[in-house]
């Protein structure tokens, strides 16, 4: 596990406080009540069955889904604290561009698959502002080999690319102008376990050398326990544990955490 940041949560305010978020879909709950405080440079995961709202939460906290209630404020860089739920869409759609990226599980919904992996990473930086070409070029190349891509496939689309390398590429297009905070769907799902191993350790090291904070969805509990500094558990829209990621996962108190824990033991 991470080494979360040593200072008193009460005397920090909070990167991103979620309140009472609710979304039902018709008389389906989607997810209901869900309060909790991210903390600059701290990773939370939310873990849970399929079904459990895990989806829902991530969409509505990510500009996906308006939910029917609640507050998602988030301190921003100019206005401070702020419900970026009463943000125009442009604001919003600049937000995710910049402070906040979303990594998809499948990485195709997140690359831009008739464009070349160079122009997939020059991508968020041209949209910030950049425009010396050299420049981009340069930091394209810094990322692909932080994310351990052969340089030679820098013009190369990312269609010819593996799963893995897809979702390393979909990685360094976003962490690429250093955003606050970064949403994580299933990050390592549907790839092999050599690759989602290989993944997580990268995923370690960068969220570490960029002090980024995070909020990772995952049913892989070895996800939570390698990434996370806290745990949400998920339940039929709710939440129902709480608390640092050892402690979550090696003495579960809610009846259905320990059964999520037993089953993978
Ligand atoms: N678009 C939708 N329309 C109707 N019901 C939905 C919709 N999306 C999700 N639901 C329902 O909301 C509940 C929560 O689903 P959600 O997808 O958020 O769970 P999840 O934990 O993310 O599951 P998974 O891991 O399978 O993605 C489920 O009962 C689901 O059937």
């Amino acid at each position: 596990m991470r080494t979360a940041i040593q200072v008193q949560p009460s005397r920090r305010q909070p990167l991103l406080s979620v309140q009472n978020l609710t979304k039902g879909y018709g008389k389906t709950i989607g997810c209901q009540n869900i309060s909790f405080d991210l903390f600059p440079g701290e990773i939370i995961a939310i873990v849970g069955e399929s079904g459990s709202g895990k989806s829902t939460m991530l969409n509505c906290l990510s500009g996906g889904l308006m939910p029917d209630t609640g507050s998602v404020v988030y301190d921003l860089n100019d206005k401070g604290p702020t419900d970026i739920l009463t943000l125009s869409e442009p604001e919003r759609r600049k937000l995710m561009r910049t402070d906040w990226g979303l990594v998809h599980q499948n990485p195709r919904d997140g690359l831009r698959m008739e464009v070349s992996a160079g122009g997939n990473i020059g991508e968020r930086p041209m949209a910030i502002g950049a425009r010396h070409y050299g420049r981009i070029r340069e930091e394209a190349q810094n990322w692909l080999a932080r994310v351990e891509i052969d340089l030679r496939r820098i013009d190369h689309h990312p269609r010819t690319f593996s799963g893995g390398m897809q979702q390393r590429l979909q990685i360094a297009r976003i962490l690429v102008t250093k955003p606050r905070l970064v949403f994580m769907d299933e990050p390592t799902g549907g790839l092999d376990v050599s690759v989602q191993a290989r993944l997580l350790d990268l995923l370690r090291q960068l969220v570490q050398d960029f002090a980024i904070s995070a909020v990772i969805v995952t049913h892989d509990l070895s996800v939570a326990r390698l990434l996370a500094d806290r745990i949400i558990v998920m339940w039929r829209g709710n939440i129902v544990e709480t608390g640092l990621a050892d402690q979550v996962l090696d003495d579960p108190h809610h009846a259905y955490t320990q059964l999520l824990v037993s089953s993978v033991l």
